[in-house]
């Protein structure tokens, strides 16, 4: 147990309450380490602050040059870190490999956004020059969720670099090795002592770090409960800067398709990847009643009952892995036992093949008859069916939910797609596309309970940076003419 933190550019260990990582498929651990002290969030906060100016300061080329030193560091370690993704949390080894891909190619696109978004622009007014620049917070926390351990924290801490701030990272506790590597790959790319500082921990490192003076803003992904209580930790300080990206309920429309085969790929694609551990899955399938709708959920069934599932490095490869822990396995499991009970039907029932392993197989219930549904995000592999009977209804049902993060509608019309955006309130609205696998080029966050209002991804930099505006001009000189009731003798 040791050196698990990264303060002023040194390792060291941990002081606080010791933690183990495991291997959800296995139990086997794999990173045991001690969680940071509030004394070394302290640190770790006047570190990043030391660090701030010089950094600040350097010419964005120089930042840039770093950042791409990154990116190489990355490719050069794809492998490892794409296994040490799916060790540590159960993804499939091809789906942790897509990941390591995207972390290396924002760089590209943080670039080319913060050129876009947050870059430089002048033009004259009067007998000045206007000017708009953009400058850093200054220190910035971010925070990250286990689901996509490399990719979600590096969206942050990229743009946030790019721009001038320096960073104080701490991970979920469920994924610290992940951060450890990348971490690695940042000191690697040469990047100077104190302007990325990591600090392993649970929620009280995590509560530490929100509630710290030292720090301008905070970076979040996570749950909608954790980004809550950050926003209440935040109240009254409008000075700090806080951006949050949260979970959804999110609904996905199908509507009666010619080409149901496609509609069943989609409807998988979109609530089961990743054992449904994204934000964007589909939780609520909203199927019309009727002879379609009983053929269609027949067929789903049928292919899902097909999927593979298994351990990360498992051949040939599984489509799922598992979830993230026994425990989030056992809240699913009780999550789905509780709706049977209220009168939820199983068309497939989710099950847990070995009880000590976080291996789930894939679940589709009807809740149609469950009387006051929870409007509550079930991280895993669990489809809820709601039968509606008119287009109206299923437009209805899908907004009905405090989240707001995606929308999807399957449907041959373009009439109802037309209707179906402009009634959605969601972030993210697709048509005849999976709900899952948001492109970085384009901004990503929702509205309601997933979100407040500072998307991430593409418009990441709006929230890295805050905009100067200068009016400016070499000589100073009095105007043409003075203001009434100005006599200079
Ligand atoms: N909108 C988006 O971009 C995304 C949202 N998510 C959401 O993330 C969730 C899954 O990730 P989890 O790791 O379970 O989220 P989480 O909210 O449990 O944890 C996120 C981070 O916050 C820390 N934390 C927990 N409680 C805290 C507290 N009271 N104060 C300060 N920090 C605290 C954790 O240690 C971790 O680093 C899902 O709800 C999912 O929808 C995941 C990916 C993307
Ligand atoms: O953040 C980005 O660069 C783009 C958004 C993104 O990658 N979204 C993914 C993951 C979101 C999640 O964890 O749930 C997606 O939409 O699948």
């Amino acid at each position: 147990m040791m050196n698990t933190l990264y303060i002023t550019g040194a390792w060291q260990d941990g002081k606080g309450d010791a933690f183990d990582s495991l291997n959800p498929v296995t139990q086997q651990v794999i990173w045991s380490g001690q969680s940071a002290t509030a004394e070394q969030v302290d640190a770790a906060v006047k570190s990043a602050r030391q660090a701030f100016p010089a950094w600040a300061t350097r010419s964005l080329d120089e930042r840039i040059a770093v950042l791409e030193g990154f990116a190489a560091a990355l490719k050069n370690r794809a492998d490892e870190i794409a296994r040490c993704i799916g060790e540590e949390t159960g993804k499939p080894l091809w789906e942790s490999a897509t990941e390591v891909t995207s972390m290396a190619n924002k760089v590209a696109i943080s670039i080319q956004s913060y050129r876009e978004r947050t870059g430089e622009k002048s033009g004259p007014l009067g007998d000045a020059t206007a000017v708009l620049r953009h400058k850093p917070h200054g220190v910035v926390a971010v925070f990250g969720p286990y689901n996509f351990p490399g990719h979600l924290p590096n969206g942050h801490i990229v743009p946030g670099l790019l721009a001038g701030n320096t960073v104080v990272f701490k991970p979920s506790e469920l994924t610290p090795k992940v951060a450890e590597l990348t971490v690695q790959c940042w000191i690697e790319a040469g990047l100077p002592a104190g302007v990325l500082n990591l600090l392993q921990g649970a929620r009280d490192t995590g509560i530490a770090l929100a509630g710290h003076s030292g720090i301008d803003g905070l970076f979040f992904t996570g749950s909608s409960r954790t980004g809550n209580s950050l926003h209440q930790q935040f109240a009254g300080r409008p000075d700090k800067i806080l951006a949050l990206e949260m979970g959804g309920n999110n609904p996905l429309v199908v509507d009666q398709v010619a080409d149901v085969d496609a509609a069943v790929y989609t409807v998988i694609q979109s609530a089961f990847i990743s054992a449904g551990q994204r934000c964007t899955c589909a939780r609520r399938l909203l199927v019309p009643e009727g002879a379609w709708g009983d053929a269609f959920l027949t067929r789903l069934v049928e292919v899902t009952s097909t999927i593979q599932v298994g351990a990360f490095d498992q051949q040939p490869a599984p489509f799922m892995g598992s979830v993230i822990s026994l425990a989030a396995a056992r809240a699913l499991l009780d999550a789905q036992e509780v709706m049977l009970a209220n009168g939820a039907v199983a068309l497939l029932e989710m099950t847990q093949p070995a009880t000590q392993s976080a291996l789930l197989t894939p679940g589709i219930i009807d809740v149609s008859d469950v009387f006051d549904r929870e409007d509550e995000e079930l991280f895993g592999p669990l489809l809820q069916v709601i039968r509606y009977a008119d287009f109206d209804a299923a437009i209805e049902e899908a907004n009905a939910t405090q989240y707001g993060l995606a929308a999807g509608l399957l449907s041959d019309s373009q009439a109802r797609y037309q209707q179906f955006w402009l009634q959605s309130r969601a972030g993210i609205v697709n048509w005849n596309k999976q709900l899952t696998g948001a492109a970085s080029t384009a901004p990503f966050g929702g509205v309601g309970a997933s979100g407040n209002h500072r998307a991430s991804a593409y418009y990441a930099a709006d929230y890295c940076a805050y905009p100067v505006a200068s009016l400016e001009t070499e000589t100073l000189a009095l105007p043409a003419s003075l203001t009434p009731g100005i006599t200079l003798k």
